[in-house]
């Protein structure tokens, strides 16, 4: 579905990583691993084709969700809004009611982002993952800011989404909280 050969990116004077080699395959996931300032961010970006290396290849083979650590939200806009504009964006027609619903979100869906909670500004961001249905999910700290209850509602999306033959790259401290194919560590 993606793999990546030999990559490698500067920052500044100093080589960030190289040399890493990583692929994904239907029904895989794959977590990295390490310290903060290792770069996970840098080599999701670079595996999403929003940052160039300095050296390697990505060879991507199925479209996917960039899921960031910051949330992208409008501060002005609602749940419900920016879920319609995603939904319009990408020609979905998915039931964005049942979507506010599974994530947790139908009280507070016409709450602006500004106020919301950091829990429901993620639940929003991941929303997008239930709008269109791609193969890979590119996923920084997905869990940052979520309760047990949407922590297990997260678990249970990736269960599904690997169970129907997708695949997820996810940047995680801690426990994953799944059974990862490989951990990849910088
Ligand atoms: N555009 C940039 N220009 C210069 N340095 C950058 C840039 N982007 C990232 N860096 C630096 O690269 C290093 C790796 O950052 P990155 O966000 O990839 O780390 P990370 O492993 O995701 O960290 P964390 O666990 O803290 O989220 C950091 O020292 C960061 O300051």
């Amino acid at each position: 579905m993606l793999s990546a050969t030999n990559l490698g990116i500067l920052r500044g004077e100093r080589v960030l990583f190289e040399g890493v080699s990583l692929s994904v395959a239907p029904g895989e996931a794959v977590v990295l691993r390490g310290a903060n300032g290792a770069g996970k961010t840098t080599l999701l970006r670079i595996l999403a084709g929003l940052t160039r290396p300095e050296a390697g290849h990505v060879d991507r083979q199925a479209t996917h969700h960039w899921i960031g650590h910051r949330e992208g939200l409008k501060p002005h806009e609602t749940p419900r809004a920016h879920l319609k504009l995603w939904a319009q964006a990408w020609g979905s027609d998915a039931d964005i009611d049942a979507i506010l619903g599974e994530m947790g979100l139908s009280r507070p869906s016409e709450v602006a982002a500004r106020y919301l909670s950091a829990g429901q500004r993620r639940r929003t961001a991941l929303a997008r993952l239930m709008l269109d249905q791609r193969p890979l999910w590119l996923l920084d700290e997905p869990f940052t800011a979520l309760d047990a209850e949407g922590r297990e509602q997260l678990l249970a999306l990736v269960a599904n989404h690997r169970q129907s033959g997708g695949a997820v790259i996810a940047a995680i401290h801690g426990d994953a909280g799944f059974a990862a194919s490989r951990e990849v560590t910088l």
